[in-house]
């Protein structure tokens, strides 16, 4: 899948890419309830234009991607100085209140996510084949503490497709994944994409510990 990946990044196949912020993470941000000048872990992020309205709304952003060419595409469109370094084997790439590591998700562990706080998902749960996603699961469940909240958009597909990337997950499989570790709340299902087959599925998280 890595390779997949690059490939696709290296081609200019990026269709999951949007050039507008998310309507659901506009909506359903602030109802979350998450503190400002929490830092937003944005697993598998791409060059998400999200990662900038979660900087503007006053996150430090955390941004996890395998493809370098997504992460230079992300600096050379915003404004900023930007500063380079290297952290716990991941080059790190800071513009503004935004930092993008560029590798494995499943190689970062929790003692480089001290800070984080939340998390925003859109496009990474549905990234990943099926016998992958329990273990992003519980991976991401590792990283974030105890009442930390969190956005998931996910995606349905119609009965009987399997296509994928991107992949359906039903909600069953939503709760069967999270719920071990999270709260989880359903927020709303999307229109079907026209054209596309699929539609969004947006759900609240809250990982549980031991006041949650
Ligand atoms: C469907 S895209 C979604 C990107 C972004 N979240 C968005 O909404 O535009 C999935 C991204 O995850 C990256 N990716 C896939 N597997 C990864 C992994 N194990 N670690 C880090 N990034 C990964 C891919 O390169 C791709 O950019």
């Amino acid at each position: 899948m890595v390779n997949e990946w690059r490939d696709r990044w290296r081609e200019g196949r990026i269709g999951f890419h949007r050039e507008q912020i998310h309507s659901s993470l506009v909506r359903y941000w602030p109802l979350l309830g998450v503190t400002p000048g929490t830092k937003v872990l944005v697993p598998l992020c791409g060059k998400s234009l999200d990662m900038r309205w979660l900087g503007q709304h006053d996150h430090p952003v955390l941004g996890i991607e395998l493809a370098p060419e997504a992460i230079e595409q992300f600096v050379a469109a915003g404004a900023g100085e930007i500063s380079r370094y290297r952290q716990g084997g991941f080059d790190v790439c800071r513009q503004g209140n935004v930092e993008l590591w560029c590798g494995d998700f499943f190689h970062f562990h929790i003692e480089q996510a001290a800070e984080i706080g939340a998390f925003y998902d859109r496009a990474a749960l549905i990234a990943l084949p099926p016998a992958t996603r329990q273990r992003y699961a519980f991976h991401l469940a590792q990283l974030i503490p105890p009442g930390a909240r969190g956005l998931l958009i996910s995606l349905i597909r119609a009965p009987g497709d399997e296509g994928g990337p991107p992949f359906g997950v039903a909600a069953e499989e939503v709760r069967e994944l999270f719920e071990p570790n999270f709260q989880v709340t359903h927020l709303e299902d999307g229109e079907p994409e026209p054209g596309r087959g699929f539609r969004e599925s947006v759900w609240a998280l809250v990982r549980r510990g031991p006041s949650v």
